[in-house]
């Protein structure tokens, strides 16, 4: 089977900013890939070029097996941008309809409504939404074609916590009918609860690849706190210089070490700091494992 879509060795520059660098993805059909990191990581760009928005510099974009523009055109892929403008004046289902009278074979109105979860203010002008409700709108709008992919640039930014589990909620029945869906999303939460895959990017780059439990195996897991009676200005730089030990954060004489093996961290810190006192291990949650990849720590760290 032909992969819902495939990034190739894509590159973006913008001047001097290397937006996009070198970024290889392929997602199967079915497949929910949350594109999570932090601002400026290269998400929208990288979405922009899968839909076909922005050319790459270099490399490759397939959709379907077609390229971005004729997927675009064929009305395989639909996408929710992060703020586009919606018609003030029309009301949500005036919008809906001209939408669908843009393609080939839309959804009826009604049903498109009904899957967004938008009927109860289908007779709302847009222009009179609040900025959570546009959301789900936009939302609609990327259903009126039955499109095979979704993609969904940063979907609940705007909306509260009964919003986003109402678009949750829809969104799930969307993606049990076996569809593919790509999401940004700066919420940690929504991407362990609803992907089923992380692509975490960082400068521009793919830093972890995989399902929700790898990527924080990526960072070896275990997090070992530690209360250092006594630290001065160096026990930081001394804690990180441990073995097993790949970031250390010291704050008012609690440490927090990220380990790449725990067992080793524990051996050292208690030979290296005998006094040390309320020691625990956790297993790192996403949220770690998310800061762990996406902040500059030395370079080969994190494995
Ligand atoms: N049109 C543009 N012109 C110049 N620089 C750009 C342009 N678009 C993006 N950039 C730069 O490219 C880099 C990647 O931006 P991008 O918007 O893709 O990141 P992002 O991960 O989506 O960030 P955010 O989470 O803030 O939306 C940033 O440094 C950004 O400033």
């Amino acid at each position: 089977m032909a992969d819902a879509f495939s990034l190739e060795g894509l590159v973006k520059r913008f001047g001097d900013v290397l937006a996009v660098d070198d970024v290889s993805v392929r997602v199967a059909p079915g497949e929910v890939v949350a594109l999570l990191g932090p601002n400026g990581a290269g998400k929208s760009t990288t979405i922009d070029m899968l839909l076909g928005l922005t050319r790459p510099d270099s490399g490759q974009v397939r959709v379907a097996g077609v390229s971005a523009a004729e997927a675009m055109d064929r009305g395989t892929v639909g996408a929710m941008a992060q703020n586009g403008t919606l018609l003030r004046d029309a009301t949500v289902a005036e919008l809906v309809g001209l939408f669908a009278s843009l393609h080939r074979n839309p959804l009826p109105t009604r049903e498109v409504l009904k899957r967004a979860g938008v009927t109860e203010y289908a007779n709302r002008r847009c222009g009179k939404l609040s900025g959570g409700e546009q959301q789900r709108v936009r939302f609609a709008l990327a259903l009126v074609g039955d499109p095979e992919l979704l993609v969904l640039d940063e979907p609940t930014a705007a909306m509260d916590v009964e919003g986003r589990r109402r678009f949750w909620a829809s969104m799930r029945e969307y993606t049990e009918t076996g569809r593919t869906v790509l999401f940004a999303t700066h919420y940690l939460a929504e991407a362990e609860d609803y992907a089923d895959r992380v692509v975490l990017m960082r400068h521009g780059r793919v830093v972890a690849d995989g399902p929700v439990g790898e990527v924080r195996a990526a960072v070896a897991g275990r997090m070992l706190r530690a209360v250092i009676p006594d630290a001065t200005q160096d026990t930081e730089a001394a804690l990180a210089a441990l073995p097993g030990v790949s970031r250390a954060v010291l704050r008012a004489g609690h440490a927090e070490l990220s380990c790449a093996d725990s067992d080793l961290a524990i051996r050292a810190l208690l030979r290296e700091f005998p006094r040390a006192v309320n020691i625990e291990i956790t297993a790192m949650g996403l949220e770690e494992a998310f800061i762990a990849l996406t902040t500059d720590a030395p370079e080969g760290a994190l494995r």
